[in-house]
């Protein structure tokens, strides 16, 4: 979490966008309100619309018992007489985060690329009269503009420069606006998010999907040097180092969360509490061939990593995945992974890596890959919803796969290109 000015960043969303697509649009219920939790007199169901040409998503990410009820609730019995009745539900269970969301919500609605009516779930701080704003920027990084900065609504936008969110590229603006002020302390508001379909692939590729984390990478040297690489001209040595160059700026990002606990240490003039990577170890797997040329530039920027190894080749016609090595911890569980493959292409790859390491307990999987296509991604994120904390960090996110099953543009056959061919 962090802050700037009336500008609480609270965390990244994630899915239900359809950035760029005018089609969208969202309209905003606020559902429930109490004069303070627990309160005597719950149900106001007030309902205001937001309409605005975008898609939203919400990543939502501790479920209490509450929102649950309330989201279960809510499917069934949302606007109906029966809001008297969740209302009651809420008397006597504390909400006590403040600004915080909640995946669970999300994966309860199941809520994919192109569903239409998924519900999303953002709390507000019950103890807050004050209306907020909700802005999503193009990469789905949404931030909470708190009653502090939000004297003027139609100010909130242009405040520049937040740690975190691009202002510049901001599609989406919730405004839960001065309304609110006037009907009281709210609980909860969800935002009920309608999409629709799409047409062209331009649309499809700034879609993100829901609930896994994909972050793609935009920065003006790792654009840069993903250009180089995909350049057919490139020859081995340039393409080695060029992946591991760009592996390294992928993993400082990717690497963001890695687990770390305090250390004290003295320095030439005090004593200090640092920090350091916390134990268990993280772990770096490589998918063989390709991946391989991951691993230096991810073992730079975490050395203390162990390694596991698994090796796979897709059969280049039905491009079904079969693993060839396993090199792998026995027990992952509790462990950090982060697997390393330079393309993420029908998904089957990096979703058979995953089921060997859920297999072995790991329940936190990061892929970093160089260049990722829309379906690989969706796969991934289809699959593992349910199952797995999954994030994806790639330094591109291509247009679409070929019959080859081929990523376009992509850089051809990632191990090919960096250890030559191989029949
Ligand atoms: O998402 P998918 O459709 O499964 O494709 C991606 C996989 O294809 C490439 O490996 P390949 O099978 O060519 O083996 P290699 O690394 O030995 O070249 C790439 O390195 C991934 O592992
Ligand atoms: O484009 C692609 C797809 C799969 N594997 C590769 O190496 N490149």
């Amino acid at each position: 979490m962090s802050s700037a000015g009336g500008l609480e960043l609270i965390g990244e969303s994630h899915g239900l966008t359809d950035m760029g697509n005018d089609a969208g649009r969202i309209r905003t219920v606020l559902l429930h309100l109490f004069d303070e939790v627990g309160g005597k007199d719950p149900a106001v169901g007030v309902d205001f619309g937001v309409a605005a040409p975008f898609g939203i998503g919400v990543e939502l990410e501790h479920l209490d018992f509450f929102v649950l009820v309330f989201v279960v609730a809510s499917r069934f019995l949302f606007e109906t007489e029966f809001l008297f009745g969740f209302g009651f539900i809420g008397i006597g269970l504390r909400i006590e985060e403040v600004g915080e969301y909640n995946r669970e919500g999300a994966e309860l609605d199941g809520t994919q690329v192109g569903q239409e009516d998924a519900d999303l779930v953002v709390r507000a701080d019950s103890h807050e009269a004050e209306p907020f704003v909700l802005v999503l920027d193009d990469r789905d990084r949404f931030a909470v503009f708190r009653p502090g900065g939000l004297h003027h609504l139609d100010k909130a936008v242009e405040i520049g420069g937040i740690p975190n969110i691009d202002i510049e590229r901001t599609k989406t603006i919730a405004c839960f606006g001065k309304d609110l002020s006037e009907v009281g302390h709210a609980s909860i508001v969800t935002l009920r998010a309608t999409f629709h379909h799409s047409s062209t692939r331009e649309d499809e590729k700034f879609r993100t999907i829901s609930p896994m984390r994909l972050h793609v990478a935009d920065h003006p040297l790792i654009a840069h040097k993903l250009s180089v690489l995909r350049d057919q001209s490139t020859d081995s040595a340039r393409f080695r180092q060029l992946t591991e160059e760009l592996v390294m700026l992928l993993a400082y990002e990717a690497t963001r969360s890695v687990a770390i606990e305090d250390k004290e240490i003295t320095t030439p003039v005090t004593t200090f509490t640092g920090t350091r990577l916390a134990e268990p170890r993280p772990v770096v797997v490589p998918i063989l061939r390709a991946g391989l040329g991951m691993l230096d530039g991810m073992l730079r920027i975490l050395p203390t990593a162990e390694v596991g190894f698994l090796g796979m080749v897709r059969d280049e016609e039905t491009f079904e995945p079969s693993a060839y090595a396993d090199r792998l911890p026995d027990d992952l569980s509790g462990r950090q992974i982060f697997v390393v493959d330079p393309m993420l292409a029908t998904g089957g790859t990096l979703a058979m890596a995953i089921d060997f390491l859920l297999a072995r307990g790991a329940r936190d999987v990061t892929a970093v890959c160089l260049v990722s296509a829309p379906e690989g991604v969706e796969r991934i994120e289809k699959d593992y919803a349910q199952s797995a904390n999954v994030e994806i960090y790639t330094a591109a996110l291509d247009e679409k796969l070929n019959e080859k099953g081929y990523i376009v543009p992509g850089l051809g056959d990632a191990g090919d290109r960096m250890y030559g061919i191989v029949d």
